[in-house]
């Protein structure tokens, strides 16, 4: 399963420009999380300082434990190995094959040979449906194409943690439903920690488990992804409505008076872009038919169970709504197996009481034999930084 990924108080700037400050949150291990933002909010920056490629000057970056700003280089390295990196444009080496490039790793830090190395590469072009155009170069095949084969090429060394900076840039909607559903898969398929950096709104609502948003040098949000779907702050909704409305401007600051001008204008009848108050959640994307279950799920949602009433009350009620419509079998395939362990009416009967939940609607023990870490979950079920509450005088 993948590692958590804890960031405490991060703070970066470049000479006297500030990117973000004071941003605190946690990646839960194995499950999908989206860092959304305007243009130039420094959604890079923060992958990149995930990776230890920038140093932010204030905080801490947990991973697996171990802050990254505080170990030493060669422990560095070994943190960096657990992570599988997809950058925007792919950066594949134009001289040589998308084999040759999805290898190129293997190559340079394993000690594997030439048939192992063929086993991982077809299998890796497999998962990312590129089985057969192997020998083309980077050049010659479409940008979606070239996202699949970057992808390919992060995960040929296990990744516990997959780092992905704008799948969508460049592919039409419909290519970046696809690498969608291959992300979706992929945490299928090998419960890896993901984090998405995006501005795409399709992206944002259909696929991550957990949504945060950079915003003016802050971290507007952050938490199970229920939160800032149901979230009236003004520039959540002006972001998921893609309307000039609202706080976000043509470049990041907008004062007061061309707020004013521009509602006067629609007021008017000039229409303010975007899709008319989109509201609510639509379903999450789910593993594709024949993959393994995405183990993800269940223990999100006895994640969220545990922070639920940290929550606002419309995410309340959207989880509430999500867990009473979940497949079981989904959420549990060892239970769903075996129709043990899980009292599921009990638990319907208690609502979200944990106390009644935790002492009666729950089998710990019939659980924990059945191929969950009930310990591993211990240490971050509890952690209220599970959702990061906006902060205050944004958005205005
Ligand atoms: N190495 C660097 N040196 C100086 N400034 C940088 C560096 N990298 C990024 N920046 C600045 O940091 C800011 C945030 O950039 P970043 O690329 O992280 O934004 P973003 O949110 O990912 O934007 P987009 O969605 O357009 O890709 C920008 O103003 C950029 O110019």
């Amino acid at each position: 399963m993948g590692v958590e990924v804890s960031v405490e108080g991060l703070t970066k700037s470049f000479g006297v420009q500030k990117i973000w400050q004071d941003v605190t949150l946690t990646l839960p291990k194995g499950e999908v999380s989206a860092l959304l933002g305007p243009s130039g909010t420094g959604k890079s920056v923060f992958l990149k300082s995930l990776i230890g490629l920038l140093r932010p000057e204030q905080g801490k970056i947990f991973i697996d434990g171990t802050d990254i700003l505080q170990c030493s280089s060669r422990e560095l390295y070994e943190i960096r190995k657990l992570f599988g990196v997809l950058f925007q444009d792919g950066a594949l080496f134009g001289s040589m094959n998308l084999y040759d490039n999805v290898a190129f790793p293997l190559r340079e830090h394993t000690k594997k040979s030439e048939s192992d190395i063929r086993k991982i590469v077809m299998e890796k072009l497999e998962l990312t449906g590129l089985l057969g155009a192997e020998d083309k170069l980077p050049g010659e095949i479409s940008g979606g194409m070239r996202k699949r084969a970057g992808l390919a090429r992060a995960l040929v060394l296990d990744p516990e943690i997959i780092l992905v900076d704008e799948p969508d840039s460049g592919l039409d909607p419909v290519r970046t439903t696809y690498i969608s559903q291959t992300l979706i898969d992929i945490n299928a398929e090998i419960d890896a920690t993901i984090l998405i950096v995006s501005h795409n709104i399709n992206l944002a609502r259909t696929v991550p488990d957990n949504i945060g948003m950079l915003f003016r040098r802050q971290l507007v949000m952050f938490g199970p992804r229920e939160v800032l779907l149901t979230s009236d702050e003004p520039v959540v909704k002006q972001f998921l409505n893609g309307t000039m409305i609202g706080p976000i401007g043509m470049s990041e600051e907008k004062d007061e008076a061309q707020m004013a001008q521009e509602q006067a204008m629609v007021d008017a009848g000039h229409h303010a872009g975007g899709v008319d108050d989109v509201e609510g959640i639509v379903p999450q994307m789910k593993a594709t038919p024949g993959t393994p279950v995405r183990e993800a799920v269940g223990r999100r949602q006895e994640r969220v169970r545990q922070i639920m009433h940290t929550l606002p009350h419309n995410a309340q009620v959207a989880i509430q709504e999500s867990l009473d419509t979940t497949d079981p079998g989904q959420r549990y395939p060892a239970y769903a197996d075996q129709q043990q362990g899980y009292d599921q009416q009990g638990y319907d009967q208690q609502g979200y009481d944990h106390q009644g939940y935790d002492h009666q609607g729950y089998d710990h023990q019939g659980y924990d034999q059945q191929s969950y870490d009930q310990q591993s979950y211990s240490g971050q079920g509890h952690d209220q930084q599970g959702y990061q509450a906006p902060t205050q005088g944004r958005g205005q």
